[in-house]
Order: C-alpha cells, then structure tokens, then sequence
C-alpha cells in the first residue's frame, strides 16, 4: 500500500507547480522552470546550479532563426548577463516587431534534448508558453526532497498515452433548442480539464448520431466575438439537433484549438500586428492546432456511439474521428457566422488549414 502520487499524479502536480513559477525536477537530473512564470528571485537561485539552456520549439526557432538541431526544438545557451525580460523576450513574440535584435543565438549541438522536450511538453500542458529554462542537478532525488520540488520521470511528460476519462453525473437540462436536453461531465483522471456532452432527445446507439465535436471558445461561444465562428456554430448544432430530436454535442474544454486562453489572446495581440491566425500560432511556437482528437472519440465511445455524421466543416476532424475508432458516415457542413471581422480567418482556415467553404 502506498499513499504517495504515482507518475501521472506527479505529472499533474508538476503543470500546477509551472504554473505558478515553481520549479519541477526531471529525475535524469534536471531542474525545469516555465518561462512564463520565471521571476528574478527563481532566476538567479537557478543560476546556481550550473550551465542553463532555455529550451524553445523548433517554430519559435524558425521565427527567431535559430537553428534547431534537435528537430521539434531548440535549446539556446543562457548568455551570463541574461535577465528575466531577456529571457521572456525569447519565449514571447508580443515584442518581436519592436526589439527585433535578440541575437546572436546559436542552438547547441551537443547533449541530450530529452529533458527540453519533456519541459515544454509539461509547459504546454500547463497552457503557458511552450518554452522552458532546463538546469542540471546532481542528485535529483536528494534535491527535490530538500527544496519540497515535485520530481517526475522525464520520459513520462512524453508519454502519448490517452489518460482514461470517466464520466461523473448527467442530468436534465432544458435548453433553448430543445426541451430534451441532458448534460454530461467527463473527468479525466491525470488532472486534466473536464469536458463535456450535450445530449438532445434519446438517440439510438445502433445508427450514426447527429454528432458536434465543438472545442471551447470562451469569445465566440460566451461572448459572442465576430472574430471567429464559434457561437453561430455551436447554437447552429444544437438547433439542428433539436430540428432533428436527437443529437449529441461534444463541448471539448480545448480553448484556442489547444493552447489555452491566455495563449489565444497572445496569439490575437500578433494577429492585431497583421499575422493570419496560423502564422499566430507559429510565432508564439505551437502548431496550428494543438487538439488531442482521441479524447472527443473517447467520450463517445464511453456513451456508446460507434458512428456519427459529423457537423463539421474540417476534413482534419473527420479524419482523426476514424483514425480513433469513430465510423464518419457522413460530413455535415456547417455555414453559419460568416461576417466582415472574421471573413480573413475563415478564409486563412480554408486555404492553410484545408476547412472546406
Ligand atoms: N489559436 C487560435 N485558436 C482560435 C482562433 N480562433 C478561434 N480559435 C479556436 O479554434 C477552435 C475552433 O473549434 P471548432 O469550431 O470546434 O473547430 P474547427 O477546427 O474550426 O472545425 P469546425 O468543426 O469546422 O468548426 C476553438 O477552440 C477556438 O477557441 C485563433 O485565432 N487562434
Ligand atoms: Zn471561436
């Protein structure tokens, strides 16, 4: 018996701790700090431990032109006289255009990218920017229980495994488009965020259900922002399955196709300076889209759906529902909210990220 965390448990923690600015120990003998959250006091302690690399992706290379020899990433040596907003700097576009000249940065060749990678996988994790200080420690067991750090296993951050998720209540909501609504709650067990499925009427498990993988967006949905098509679509879904008496819309707490909120309101500062939303991404060093899709299948797989037609206008969703067990019978497009403020974007997702118009 035991009443320690196990990995995942660890792992979880580990993400709270980045988030507010506390360092994580890798058990290969790392000291790991999120640089969203670095402060001066955290800087300087770390310092002490030796030779410091910040780690950044291989797309926030490519905007900075560091070459990054260790293909997704980079790690860039910490100058001696670097300081917080140096570093920052680095990690954080909103600056670019104005302080241009960061250099000369070279990326090392040499040594192990094994605990960066782990590092900005946590940080993504953690919804911060996808860029760590990584510092090497002696006895990293030793360390962490005399400094109360949480320590993980450096391959585990990288583990593709999906982390089982287990329904927790549903009851009878009435909603505007029908009368007949249930809403779900799915929690998954390494900590992550719940996610959630609106089910409207009774549908059958033994035919393809009316079905909406709709990923959060707290402008478009709640606020009712021009600047995208989310709250058009997601009242549009929910119309059509209250039309047809049945359906089932899956709320995916994946805001910012992944990257977290605050990181989509970076990425909105950058498209305000004329990058197209992708660029955006790209600058701030994640991917287009950082979605797992796996865990939209497996809640529908937990419901009992085997077979969907799916209200979407991305051939990218289809695709990954199949991929992960979900028959796509057929694609239902979804036209709604277009308007002269995110006319750019829908067009941008259509010729860069192959949405269907
Ligand atoms: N990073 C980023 N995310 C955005 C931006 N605009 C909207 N989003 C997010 O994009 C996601 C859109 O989700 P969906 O509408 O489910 O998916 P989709 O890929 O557009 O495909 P459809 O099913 O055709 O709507 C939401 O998570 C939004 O928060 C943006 O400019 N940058
Ligand atoms: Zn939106």
């Amino acid at each position: 018996m035991t009443f320690g965390p196990n990995t995942t448990e660890r792992i979880a923690r580990a993400r709270a701790d980045l988030r507010m600015g506390v360092p994580v120990v890798l058990q290969g003998g790392y000291v790991i700090l999120a640089v969203e959250t670095l402060d001066q006091d955290r800087l300087a302690a770390v310092r002490s431990l030796g030779d410091l690399a910040l780690a950044i992706t291989a797309r926030r290379a490519a905007t900075l032109k560091i070459a990054a020899y260790d293909g997704d990433l980079a790690r860039v040596p910490l100058p001696a006289d670097a300081d917080v907003r140096w570093v920052r700097a680095i990690a954080d576009p909103a600056d670019d255009l104005t302080m241009p000249m960061k250099g000369p940065l070279y990326g090392l060749r040499e040594g192990d990218a094994l605990p960066h990678r782990a590092g900005i996988a946590l940080a993504k994790s953690a919804r911060l920017l996808p860029s760590v200080l990584v510092a090497p420690v002696a006895d990293a067991s030793s360390f962490a229980v005399e400094n109360g750090l949480t320590i993980v296993p450096e391959y585990a951050a990288l583990t593709t495994e999906l982390s089982p998720i287990d329904p927790v209540i549903f009851a009878r909501v009435p909603i505007e488009a029908s009368e007949a609504g249930r809403l779900h709650i799915f929690r998954p067990e390494d900590g992550g965020e719940e996610h959630y499925a609106v089910e409207i009427g009774n549908p059958s498990r033994d035919e393809p259900v009316l079905a909406r993988l709709h990923s959060a967006c707290f402008t478009g949905d709640v606020l009712g922002s021009l600047k995208c098509d989310c709250g058009p679509q997601l009242r549009a879904a929910l119309g059509q399955m209250g039309a047809n008496g049945a359906g089932v819309l899956l709320y995916l707490n994946q805001e910012g196709r992944g990257i977290g909120l605050a990181n989509k309101m970076r990425a909105y500062s950058l498209q305000d300076q004329g990058f197209d939303t992708v660029e955006a991404n790209h600058r701030l060093g994640f991917e287009d889209d950082e979605r797992d899709f796996r865990i939209g299948a497996e809640i529908l797989r937990k419901m009992g759906f085997r077979s969907v037609r799916l209200l979407t206008n991305n051939p990218n969703k289809v695709a990954r529902m199949q991929d992960h067990g979900i028959a796509v019978t057929e694609r239902v497009p979804l036209k709604v909210g277009e308007n002269r403020h995110n006319h750019h974007y829908l067009a941008t997702k259509a010729s860069k990220s192959g949405h269907l118009l």
